[in-house]
């Protein structure tokens, strides 16, 4: 299942206008500076924005084409995401959280419980299973995020800094079972600020700034030979 998009985007003062080709098993980074249009590349391939021109496809299925009208609700994408604001539900359980995507198909009460608790053990959040969703911590709320768009069993994951509260162990530890998801035969986008991130995950990196392109290829030839100030710094970034 291969993810591809054209996506432009009239948002404000940024129109994004950025293509993607993203196969099963693959991760596609995207940086660049703030207000680049990240997360609206992220939301558009969700659903939760209309196009003005292009399409978003994966596989066979167009979930988006501005030419022909089609948009289908995010809902029905059936898509692993998580968004900047986390957007749990508070006054559920870190487990009622993770298992309420299998829920909603159909799988029985216990063995969507069993997949949540499977799940939050893997993030390190088997102690939170019970805790309710507004009594966690930044961290720990966005892995009960990540452990949520992974329950669902989605055809693609759309992560939008998904790593960005968590300690340097916790960040290794959560990227790993991002990783397996993915290797399983996921088509992955990710959002970072963090050039590790994409090292270590990545396949391919695109680079944003002001909503277009500026520069892509793999995470360590982008760092290699920067093409913009913000590449650059981003190259510092790591030693
Ligand atoms: N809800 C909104 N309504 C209108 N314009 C928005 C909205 N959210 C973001 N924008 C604008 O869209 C542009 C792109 O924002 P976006 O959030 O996609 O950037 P980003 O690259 O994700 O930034 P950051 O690194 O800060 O998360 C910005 O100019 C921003 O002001």
């Amino acid at each position: 299942m291969t993810l591809d998009a054209h996506v432009r985007v009239d948002r404000g003062p940024v129109v994004l206008d950025a293509a993607l080709h993203v196969r099963a098993g693959r991760v596609l980074a995207v940086m660049g500076p703030n207000g680049s249009g990240k997360s609206t590349l992220v939301e558009t391939l969700a659903g939760l924005l209309a196009l003005t021109g292009g399409h978003v496809r994966l596989g066979d299925d167009v979930l988006a084409d501005a030419a022909e009208g089609r948009h289908v609700p995010p809902r029905d994408r059936q898509l692993g995401v998580v968004l900047q604001d986390g957007l749990l539900f508070g006054h559920l359980s870190a487990r009622e959280n993770v298992a309420f995507g299998p829920r909603a198909r159909g799988v029985r009460a216990a063995a969507a419980r069993a997949a949540a608790d499977a799940l939050l053990t893997e993030l390190g959040l088997a102690p939170h299973a019970r805790t309710r969703a507004d009594r966690l911590s930044g961290g720990q709320a966005q892995r009960v995020a990540v452990a949520r768009a992974l329950a669902a069993r989605p055809r693609a994951l759309l992560l939008d800094e998904p790593f960005g509260a968590l300690d340097a162990a916790t960040r290794v530890r959560v990227r790993d079972v991002v990783r397996r998801a993915v290797r399983s035969g996921l088509p992955a986008v990710l959002v970072t600020h963090d050039l590790r991130d994409a090292l270590d995950l990545a396949d391919e990196l695109l680079v944003l700034e002001d909503g277009r392109e500026v520069q892509r290829g793999a995470p360590a030839d982008v760092a290699a030979a920067p093409r913009s100030a913000y590449v650059e710094r981003v190259a510092a970034s790591v030693p």
